[in-house]
């Protein structure tokens, strides 16, 4: 592993470092630069803009340049079709990887941000980078958004899918996604901050057997809800605003699916180190 470069580093990560007004903030930043005329239809020019702001301003909980570089290698790999990302924020893993899928010869990128203010701070960069032709940002929480664009046969298959939002609900929407058969073989997922915060529950379900996940499944009924191994801060991270998670404990997914999963290390733009989980789906078993 290449080591961090501190010259990048962002902002220190301060005890409130979301939802403040920086968001907005980060869009002044942009668009009043001298020049942003420069910057429309580049995404590694407006890329470089949120970092910028994020490394002499402050803070911004982006997926940033090294754990992007895995996913884009990951993404020039599989060229996926359709990807999906669940947790937007601002945009930068949006437009990071919405440029890479479009460059692969993919058709579409969905971007799934429950704050209606970041989505619209999603979609005013991803029109800057001019990709508005393959990103489409939806507002809501995650699984009421993917059972959406399900029902609307909007949304058929996912090729690759990027976990990047409230870190329960990784294993839960995981889940969703195989029951309603939107992840089946040939899908790929990469799930961020792995290490920091850490998601053990999600890193135990994409590497358990299928035996292991029928056992889980038959032994207990509340296997996926807001697990103890959480710190509270980690399982609370959006209660100001959204206030108690609701996870839908009975899911069970389907535990037929066959993964490979390995951890790739790697560094948060602060510096500090992480690892970005790529889970392969390999093939379903017989029932
Ligand atoms: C770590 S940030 C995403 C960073 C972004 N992927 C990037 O690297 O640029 C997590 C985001 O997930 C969103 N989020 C949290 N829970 C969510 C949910 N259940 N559905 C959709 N978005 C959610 C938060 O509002 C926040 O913007």
């Amino acid at each position: 592993m290449a080591e961090f470069d501190s010259q990048k580093k962002y902002q220190e990560q301060e005890e409130t470092f979301f939802d403040d007004g920086r968001e907005i903030e980060l869009l002044h930043f942009v668009y009043s630069k001298p020049d942003v005329e420069d910057v429309r239809d580049s995404p590694a020019k407006v890329l470089a803009a949120i970092d910028e702001f994020a490394r002499t301003k402050k803070y911004l909980m982006n997926v940033g340049e090294d754990k992007g570089r895995i996913v884009t290698d990951l993404i020039a790999e599989v060229k996926p079709q359709v990807m999906v990302e669940l947790g937007g924020y601002v945009g930068y893993s949006c437009i990071l990887f919405g440029d890479a899928v479009r460059k692969a010869g993919g058709r579409r990128y969905f971007s799934l941000e429950r704050n209606p203010e970041f989505a619209a701070v999603i979609s005013s960069l991803v029109d800057l980078a001019g990709l508005g032709d393959i990103v489409k940002v939806i507002v809501g929480s995650s699984d009421d958004s993917i059972r959406r664009l399900h029902a609307k046969g909007a949304l058929e298959n996912i090729d690759l899918m990027f976990l990047d939002h409230y870190k329960p609900a990784y294993t839960t929407d995981l889940k969703l996604c195989e029951e309603l058969k939107l992840v089946k073989p040939g899908s790929v997922l990469a799930a961020d901050n792995v290490i920091k915060p850490g998601n053990p529950p999600y890193l135990e379900y994409v590497r358990s057997s299928v035996d292991q996940k029928k056992q889980a499944n038959a032994s207990s009924g509340t296997v996926n809800g807001v697990d103890s191994r959480f710190a509270d801060r980690t399982a609370k991270q959006y209660f100001k605003r959204e206030g108690e998670a609701k996870l839908d404990e009975k899911r069970v997914g389907n535990p037929l699916l066959v993964y490979e999963s390995k951890l790739v290390h790697s560094f948060e733009p602060s510096g500090v180190p992480d690892a970005v989980e790529i889970t392969r789906c390999v093939g379903a078993a017989e029932s």
